[in-house]
């Protein structure tokens, strides 16, 4: 899950102040992006875009999110014509990543929703449909309700916030989001829990399908807000996905990846292959050629199967996609990274290789790399948190990208 850090300045001075501040955070590199809270300004900003060139030069690559919440949804703007008119200027500036729209369900009004969506778009933004109640919880069927309403204006992402009365409320917007999670897999869901005891929400997205949580470094932006050193930890502890897996076709660069990144993170580093050549004493070409590919597979998923609940770097073979149940084990036990290559990619770096793959010799060929390799690829693309697009990136390259993405999604041990 990655962090979300609200920065809510009266003044912009104040907010590039807090900014300067969290640059120099030890935390920064943890954060997946930082949300600027627009309605927290006193006075409108007259050269908006200025100003958020300047939030830019303060946060560099992380993502940006322009939010203004209303007064209407437990902001302070006052809602009216001129909040869509402010989010459109914003992202007429091109440098938020994300623009928060609070979305009203069952009023009308649906047209002027759906218009500042598609012109955010328009401008290359992304949307995160959001919408709070800081008073009570809606019932199991409403908040499947309103999670269907918000997805159906297309947004990058559906958030959903409210404040439980009893413990049954937790539950019922964490099993909301859940089902929707399970419909919708490739889709990015916030739900969120609010105050005392709602606090397990903003923790527990492993389960309960949410893909970031806001925490705090500089005070709470809203109740419950886990502070960010606490956040690292717990979430480490409590969360299933305690491995990083490295997914993709045969000469990817998985096993190279996987051995440099363990170093950097002082991490163990498991090779489904080299656990196997070890308990078999035969190299994976001699296993293959003893024994076949179907045995193969099978000894590949027992061996996977031992490595959940521990914090590692994984390396599996390249086929490990191929059966189901082990593409759910790597959902459910590891943040996953597919390393994208090219067939050309793959032609190029596996030529004269001593380490000849099994399933490739007599088929070091394009043709015959392209037709495996779209056999394969929606089985990686399904099973990745994150694609990583190597051709052309040096071993160097993937490295640093690879480090960046762990950092912001809280898997890369805490150096902290
Ligand atoms: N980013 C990269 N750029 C250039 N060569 C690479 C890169 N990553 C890996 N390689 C080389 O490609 C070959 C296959 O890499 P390997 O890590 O064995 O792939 P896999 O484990 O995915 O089959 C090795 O010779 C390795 O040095
Ligand atoms: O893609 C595959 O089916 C295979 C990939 C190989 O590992 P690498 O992906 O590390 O080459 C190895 O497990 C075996 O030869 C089968
Ligand atoms: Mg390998």
């Amino acid at each position: 899950m990655g962090m979300i850090v609200p920065i809510q300045g009266k003044t912009e001075k104040e907010c590039l102040d807090i900014l300067k501040k969290l640059r120099e955070d030890q935390y920064f590199p943890y954060l997946y992006a930082v949300e600027l809270r627009y309605d927290f300004l006193e006075k409108r900003v007259e050269k908006l875009a200025d100003f958020l060139q300047g939030v830019r030069n303060l946060i560099g690559e992380k993502k940006l999110i322009f939010t203004i919440r209303t007064n209407r949804q437990g902001g302070f703007y006052p809602f009216g014509k001129s909040y869509f008119q402010e989010n459109i200027l914003a992202m007429e500036s091109g440098i938020p990543d994300y623009i928060d729209l609070e979305v009203e369900c069952g009023i009308s009004g649906r047209e002027s929703w759906k218009e500042c969506i598609a012109m955010v778009k328009r401008l290359g933004g992304k949307v995160i449909a959001s919408y709070h109640d800081f008073h009570r919880t809606p019932d199991l069927k409403e908040c499947e309700a309103i999670l269907e309403r918000l997805s159906s204006y297309s947004p990058d992402i559906v958030k959903m916030a409210f404040m439980p009365k009893k413990q049954e409320d937790v539950l019922n917007l964490l099993f909301a989001g859940r089902r929707w999670r399970d419909k919708y897999p490739k889709k990015e869901l916030i739900t969120i829990s609010m105050g005392e005891m709602g606090k397990l929400s903003r923790l527990c997205g492993d389960l309960s399908g949410s893909s970031h949580s806001f925490v705090q470094i500089f005070g709470e932006s809203a109740p419950g807000q886990w502070k960010i050193e606490e956040y690292l930890k717990l979430h480490r502890a409590l969360s299933a996905r305690k491995g990083i897996a490295l997914l993709g076709f045969m000469g990817s660069g998985k096993s190279t990846l996987a051995g440099q990144l363990a170093v950097m993170g002082d991490l163990p580093y498991f090779e489904t292959d080299a656990v196997l050549e070890q308990e078999f004493s035969m190299s994976i070409k001699e296993y293959f050629q003893k024994f076949g590919e179907e045995s193969f597979r099978r000894e590949e998923s027992r061996v996977l199967k031992k490595m959940s609940g521990r914090e590692m770097i994984l390396s599996p073979g390249g086929g490990i996609v191929l059966k189901e149940e082990n593409r759910n084990f790597l959902k459910n036990y590891f943040f996953c990274v597919y390393l994208k290559v090219s067939p050309e990619t793959v032609l190029q770096r596996l030529s004269g290789t001593k380490n000849l793959r099994p399933l490739l010799q007599d088929k070091m060929n394009l043709t015959d790399i392209t037709e495996m390799m779209e056999r394969r690829s929606a089985f990686y693309e399904e099973t990745a948190d994150y694609i990583l697009e190597g051709d052309g990136k040096s071993i160097s390259e993937c490295l640093t990208e690879l480090q960046s993405v762990l950092l912001e999604n809280a898997f890369f041990p805490a150096q902290v």
